[in-house]
């Protein structure tokens, strides 16, 4: 697998801020890549240095084996920013036309606009489209040139169901064509739909680089949810990753290991019932991975 982009210790610095911090990452072809973390992470920091839109602080960021502020480097690269600004007065297919004239190898703009599903809007002035259309339609434009690597900062934004739906399919589409994509999402059901290497992104330094299914397994995930009315000693038990309180007296848990955790439970002879354990979602064993989750069990035990 050749390794497409590369960031080696990078570190990236505005003012007193540090958004990327040491940060290590290859980017192989064939792969989607989700990069997920909550807001102020550094995502979009990560984006824009890989675009060769800024510069990094410290350490070196390689795009195609070159510098990505070197335009000819950034040549094949695709990508979607997360503000969608297309020209009010073009119409949409002058502006599918206009973004794939700067690439040697171009998408028909009719088969691009089948993929995506916007055929219907082709003649349509920018300006009359809803934010939805404009959103599909930017993304869209990350794959006009058949780039080798497309870049995606949160692409579903301010999308439905059914949109996010046929979005996702059509990114799915390209991958089987052998497109290698990194799309940056809130929306971890986002993540678990396209991505099979995930990384957790927090506070400027990855927490997590995995596939998704290990993703899943690191916090070896399950939740307990019972009812107590001693919620904060609950919460201190061993093994407890996360405690997010319910209804009522309800508690949910995000726990490493549930048996472990229902013998000490037990063993404890604090007060509860109605105990129920299930499988965690990757938002639940993200969570527990990141900073501000730690710091409302604390708050809850204290
Ligand atoms: N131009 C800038 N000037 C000052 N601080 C900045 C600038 N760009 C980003 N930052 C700061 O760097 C940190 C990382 O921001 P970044 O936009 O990369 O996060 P993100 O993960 O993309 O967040 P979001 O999901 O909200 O877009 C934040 O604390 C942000 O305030």
């Amino acid at each position: 697998m050749t390794t497409l982009a590369r960031l080696d210790r990078v570190s990236r610095r505005f003012g007193e801020q540090l958004a990327l911090d040491d940060v290590s990452l290859e980017i192989r072809s064939g792969e989607i890549l989700g990069l997920l973390g909550p807001n102020g992470a550094g995502k979009s920091t990560l984006i824009t240095l890989l675009q060769g839109r800024r510069r990094p602080s410290s350490g070196t960021v390689e795009l195609f084996g070159g510098d990505p502020v070197r335009p000819r480097v950034r040549a094949e690269l695709g990508s979607t920013p997360q503000e969608t600004a297309l020209p009010d007065t073009l119409r949409v297919a002058e502006v599918v036309d206009l973004v794939a004239a700067h690439f040697a190898d171009r998408a028909p703009t009719a088969q691009l606009a089948e993929e995506f599903g916007f055929t219907d809007l082709l003649r349509r002035q920018c300006g009359s489209l809803s934010g939805g259309q404009k959103r599909r339609i930017a993304v869209a434009l990350a794959f006009a040139g058949r780039p080798r690597l497309v870049l995606l900062d949160e692409p579903t934004t301010g999308l439905d169901v059914d949109a996010r739906h046929g979005l996702w399919a059509a990114i799915r589409r390209h991958r089987a064509d052998g497109a290698t994509v990194v799309v940056t999402s809130h929306y971890l059901e986002e993540i678990e739909a396209l991505a099979e290497r995930v990384v957790v992104i927090d506070r400027g330094r990855i927490l997590v680089d995995d596939g998704l299914d290990a993703v899943r397994a690191r916090v070896d995930s399950s939740v307990v949810s019972l009812r107590t009315s001693s919620a904060a000693a609950v919460a201190a038990l061993d093994g407890v990753l996360l405690a997010e309180p319910g209804e009522g007296e309800r508690l949910a848990l995000t726990v490493a290991d549930s048996d472990a955790f229902v013998r000490a439970l037990v063993a404890s002879a604090l007060p509860f019932e109605r105990l129920q354990v299930r499988g965690a979602s990757l938002e639940e064993a993200f969570l527990s991975l990141t900073d501000p989750s730690r710091s409302a069990l604390e708050e809850m035990s204290s």
